[in-house]
């Protein structure tokens, strides 16, 4: 049964076994009206950042992408310099993204006795697991964050052990985002000399896809916690959907002599976000740059994203690609297993852009 508001005040409640254990996730305790943040949220004060106001990432408008080279250009230049950015007529029909959306909600509408079939212990896949905050037994404060991550290994898979609530508008989803995914990627290797994108070359881009539904309910303190620590993403690229309600950021100018700050990226219906992660940071031989961001939860709504993360194969070797070698360029980063790294990834607290220097020289 679950416990009673006054019952949460007391050290009596055992805040990890109800929201970690017995799955009702963030979504339990805010459900519950506490009225303020247990001290397990409590981040250190290094882990709250210094918002700069009226500053942005690009938002590019890709209705004319196949008749003006400017486009993918400006989609290069943002990848280099920002390495995030947002997309507007990108060609994902809205419906497809309402659908995944809704998708999101009926998931984490379903009881906890429900979503917990899914969790590390019980689920009956790896490549299905429903948990709450990032890395929880690493972790010197939790994260205000529920998820459902979703590895994608075959259509046949799917279909039998994703969740029945959301697999069909995830399936969806994902289909619909490739072409996209397909045209970015092919203007982002010409850019790196890599004319034509071969079996090989796809394989570590795109050979293989993560979808994650993540849910960041109403917090009585937000300033004080985080929905997610700062990271950088482990994937090739990431193509993030997000809902009206606002609260990712993304770092900016470090180490460039400019404020070194985060700058919110604001809601833009119909949009997607984009952002480089540290496998095309690697293979770019550090061209293409994955960046910090993190997510603050809103004090008054509850909000969901849903990032589908393109990555490597799992059994792909991952390093700074031939062409972009080709000029005499050193490389920055070894040749490495990218199973290895994300699992150095995932056993580890969110730290920043930390788990690139896995694999640096
Ligand atoms: C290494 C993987 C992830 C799992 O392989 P496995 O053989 O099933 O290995 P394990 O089940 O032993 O999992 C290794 C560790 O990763 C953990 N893990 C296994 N999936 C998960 C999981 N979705 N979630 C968070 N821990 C997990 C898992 O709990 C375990 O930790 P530990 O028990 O402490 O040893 C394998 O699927 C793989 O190589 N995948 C490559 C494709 C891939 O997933 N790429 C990552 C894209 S995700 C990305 O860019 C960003 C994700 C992200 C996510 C959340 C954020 O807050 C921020 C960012
Ligand atoms: O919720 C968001 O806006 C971003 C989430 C994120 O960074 C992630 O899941 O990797
Ligand atoms: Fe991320």
């Amino acid at each position: 049964m679950a416990p009673t508001l006054a019952e949460t005040t007391t050290d009596s409640f055992d805040i990890a076994d109800f929201v970690i254990n017995q799955g009702n996730g963030v979504k339990g305790l805010s459900d519950l009206g506490i009225k303020s943040l247990p001290r397990q949220y409590i981040q250190p004060q290094e882990a709250l950042i210094n918002i700069i106001p009226n500053e942005s990432i690009p938002v590019i408008d890709m209705s004319n992408w196949e008749n003006d080279p400017k486009i993918a250009e400006s989609v290069c230049e943002a990848a280099e310099k920002f390495g995030f950015f947002q997309l507007v007529n990108h060609g994902v029909p809205l419906e497809v993204l309402e659908g995944v959306k809704d998708a999101t909600h009926r998931f984490f509408g379903l009881p906890a006795a429900v979503k917990r079939k899914y969790s590390k212990e019980l689920s009956p896949s790896n490549s299905v697991r429903f948990g709450t905050s990032f890395s929880p037994d690493s972790e010197k404060a939790l994260e205000w964050k529920d998820y459902l991550s979703l590895f994608y290994v075959s259509e046949e898979e799917a279909s039998a052990l994703w969740p029945p609530e959301c697999k069909d508008d995830c399936l969806e989803y994902m289909k619909k985002s490739e072409i996209l995914c397909k045209k970015l990627l092919t203007a982002l290797m010409e850019r790196l000399n890599v004319k034509e994108i071969d079996e090989k070359k796809e394989s570590l881009l795109m050979g293989s896809r993560r979808i994650n539904l993540n849910y960041y309910p109403r917090c009585p303190n937000p300033q004080l916690t985080v929905g997610v620590g700062r990271h950088s993403d482990v994937s090739s690229l990431t193509f993030l959907l997000q809902d009206e309600i606002g609260g990712l950021y993304v770092r900016v100018n470090e180490g460039k002599g400019e404020e070194d700050g985060w700058v919110h990226v604001p809601p833009i219906e119909g949009s997607l976000v984009i952002n480089v992660g540290d496998a095309l940071q690697i293979l770019s031989n550090g061209r293409y740059r994955s960046v910090e961001h993190c997510v603050i939860a809103s004090g008054s709504k509850n909000r969901i994203s849903i990032p589908v993360f393109v990555n490597p194969k799992p059994s792909d070797v991952i390093g700074p690609l031939p062409e972009v070698l080709a000029a005499g360029e050193k490389p920055k980063y070894k040749n490495i297993l990218y199973s290895d790294y994300v699992k150095h990834f995932f056993r580890k607290a969110h730290d920043g852009k930390k788990t690139v220097e896995f694999a640096e020289m």
